[in-house]
């Protein structure tokens, strides 16, 4: 059995691994995310948020701008008959509380149970045991991606709280913790994406980068949570293909806040124009601006 960081591996015994997601030519990813956001906006997916109180606002609206449908449903009383129901589970551990944890454990083993995929926001992983100890618990329950600033996912990897973390920002470049991704993807089996300047998205193998987004997103309180909780969505829609749909999410979430940067004036306007801007995000502006590329 692989324990690689102490993560138990994923794989049953005896299963061979499933083989890396074919690579998409770098030229074709505009017309990837603009098939997928098509999706999500002609199925609008229910998406339930466990999440914590700073974002539930942002991340409510993001969702809704890019067409899907949210539910910050969190109730331990409510996961047996509300999950099942769901396409996709966001799982942020921002505000963790004891009842909190109790509610994200049950709702993921009920979602792994039903078949729909769940993400992991893995938020000061290192700030405390309790939350490293809570997320090292979470990823035996299978999310479908992981998504966390390079400290997070630095911390993760290596299971360990790690030094010079300050808290739920990032302290490392998102190029630092490339290994680290890879080397948690393989582990945990999910897809692992790291943001920052550029994003990097990995199965464990491949590597891919996302490039859109604005430096200023980094003064808007919980635009990351946001960011995974539209990977939740653009999963539900294609779960098959979650590297593709992970790095389509980051990149469309980057590219809106490139339009919404054009009419800002200063954070709390780019959070109004980056909304308004994923509505009404249309093909030729998408393609035209999509920066994914293959890294490796
Ligand atoms: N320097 C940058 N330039 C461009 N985009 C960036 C930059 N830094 C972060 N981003 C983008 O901002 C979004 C949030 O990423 P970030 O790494 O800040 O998440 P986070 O630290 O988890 O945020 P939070 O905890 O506040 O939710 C992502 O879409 C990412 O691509
Ligand atoms: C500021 C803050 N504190 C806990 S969660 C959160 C939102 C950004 O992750
Ligand atoms: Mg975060």
């Amino acid at each position: 059995m692989d324990t690689q960081n102490g993560i138990t591996a994923t794989a049953p015994a005896g299963k061979i691994p499933e083989p890396p997601e074919p690579h998409l030519p770098d030229d074709q990813w505009g017309r990837r995310a603009w098939e997928l956001l098509q999706k999500l906006r002609s199925r609008a997916p229910l998406i339930q948020c466990i999440t914590n109180v700073v974002s539930m606002d942002l991340m409510a609206n993001v969702l809704l701008a890019a067409g899907a449908s949210p539910a910050m449903l969190s109730s331990l009383n409510e996961i047996s008959d509300f999950t099942p129901g769901v396409d996709a589970l966001c799982i942020n551990i921002g505000t963790l509380s004891e009842d909190g944890l109790a509610s994200m454990r049950a709702a993921a083993s009920v979602a792994a149970e039903a078949g729909r995929p769940w993400v992991l926001d893995p938020v000061a992983v290192s700030a405390s045991d309790f939350r490293m100890e809570a997320c090292l618990g979470l990823l035996e329950l299978r999310p479908a991606v992981i998504r966390g600033n390079a400290s997070e996912i630095l911390g993760l990897a290596s299971a360990r709280r790690i030094r010079n973390s300050k808290g739920v920002d990032s302290s490392h470049q998102s190029l630092d913790a490339v290994e680290a991704a890879k080397s948690l993807s393989r582990s945990s089996g999910a897809i692992v994406a790291v943001s920052g300047a550029v994003d990097y998205i990995t199965d464990g193998h491949t590597v891919v980068g996302a490039r859109n987004g604005v430096s200023m997103l980094q003064k808007i309180t919980a635009t990351g949570c946001a960011v995974t909780a539209l990977i939740a969505a653009f999963i539900s829609v294609e779960p098959l293909s979650a590297l593709e749909a992970t790095a389509c999410a980051l990149s469309i979430f980057g590219v809106a806040a490139e339009l919404g940067m054009e009419m800002a004036t200063g954070p709390a306007s780019l959070r109004m124009h980056l909304i308004d801007s994923l509505d009404g995000l249309n093909e030729h502006v998408l393609v035209s601006r999509m920066n994914v590329f293959r890294v490796s």
